[in-house]
């Protein structure tokens, strides 16, 4: 179904023209019925009409007017609220429909990065999120220490949820088509850390990262306390080569060595990260600074 308006480029419209390709991706989410749903995004309508039929209690949350017309006009019962998805408050919505949240969207590429490290900040009010997005940024959320793609995002996400790239999505599906290729992911959400701060672990690790060339020695010095210095294993490693149980291991440490950060400092064993065999991109170069917003220029 053509859109009844003009797709605006910079809000990221790209429709999904192809049911089966909706049907694939309202079937990954594993909410039962009664489950509260949130859709990302809906557009015109090309998830939003099969999520009606099986969750009753979905909310669509969509920041183009003329989206929400078509919208309210196609189903007349739907609740969908004009809103910024990046200022939604998360824990309210919970706290509105009682439960935790399943969220499933066709992001709009231009802001993916930010949407998913808003998700993974609001992880204790979610239970999982199904989402589109363009197929590098899927393949960065499952990326292994030591690949070419693993950053401050495959980190995160991998210590807030459970990342699965579950199949990827032409990009001859959409109507304009998008430059590149996507792939849908589904991110289960994990329970929090213990005896970890998270604000000291998200610090530790975009730091490291932001000077990935670097010695951990080196990039994380002005996180220790004046004349600490890191044990052996993590001195001489690089960013790329911690597991995301390397950085809680490491965060701990830290914990225990500066007292602001230290309630509890609970000692954690630690793997050898100059013992583990990189993968085949190993010695990469330096990718462009890592950045939370770096997503690639998308549309035709
Ligand atoms: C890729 S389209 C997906 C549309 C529809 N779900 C589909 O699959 O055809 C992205 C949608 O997100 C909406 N959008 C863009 N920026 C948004 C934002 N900041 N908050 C909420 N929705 C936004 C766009 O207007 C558009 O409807």
């Amino acid at each position: 179904m053509p859109a009844p308006f003009r797709p605006r480029k910079r809000l990221g419209q790209h429709f999904l023209v192809d049911p089966n390709v909706a049907r694939k991706i309202v079937e990954a989410l594993q909410a039962s019925p009664e489950q509260p749903v949130v859709e990302i995004g809906p557009g015109t309508g090309a998830l939003t009409g099969l999520l009606l039929e099986r969750y009753p209690r979905l909310t669509a949350l969509e920041i183009d007017p003329r989206a929400i017309a078509t919208l309210q006009t196609r189903w007349p019962a739907l609740d969908v609220r004009h809103a910024d998805v990046l200022t939604v408050n998360w824990a309210e919505l919970a706290a509105e429909k009682g439960e935790k949240l399943h969220v499933i969207g066709n992001l709009p590429y231009y802001i993916t990065s930010p949407i998913l490290f808003a998700l993974l900040d609001a992880r204790d009010v979610l239970a999982e999120a199904v989402l589109m997005m363009q197929r590098e940024v899927a393949e960065r959320l499952v990326a292994s220490p030591g690949s070419k793609t693993y950053g401050i995002l495959s980190v995160i996400a991998q210590l807030w949820a459970t990342p699965a790239l579950l199949f990827p999505v032409s990009r001859h599906v959409f109507r304009p088509r998008p430059r590149v290729e996507s792939a849908v992911v589904r991110l289960t959400f994990a329970q929090p850390l213990p005896d970890v701060d998270p604000t000291l672990l998200r610090q530790v690790i975009r730091t490291a990262f932001n000077q990935r060339r670097k010695t951990l020695r080196n990039s994380l010095r002005r996180l220790l306390p004046p004349g600490q210095t890191l044990p052996a294993p993590w001195s001489q490693a690089r960013a790329e080569m911690l597991t995301p149980a390397d950085y809680v291991a490491l965060t701990r440490w830290l914990q225990r060595s500066s007292p602001p950060f230290s309630p509890k400092g609970l000692p954690s064993p630690i793997s050898d990260p100059l013992k583990r065999q990189p993968q085949s991109h190993a010695a990469t170069p330096c990718s462009p600074a890592e950045t939370e917003a770096s997503d690639p220029p998308l549309s035709e």
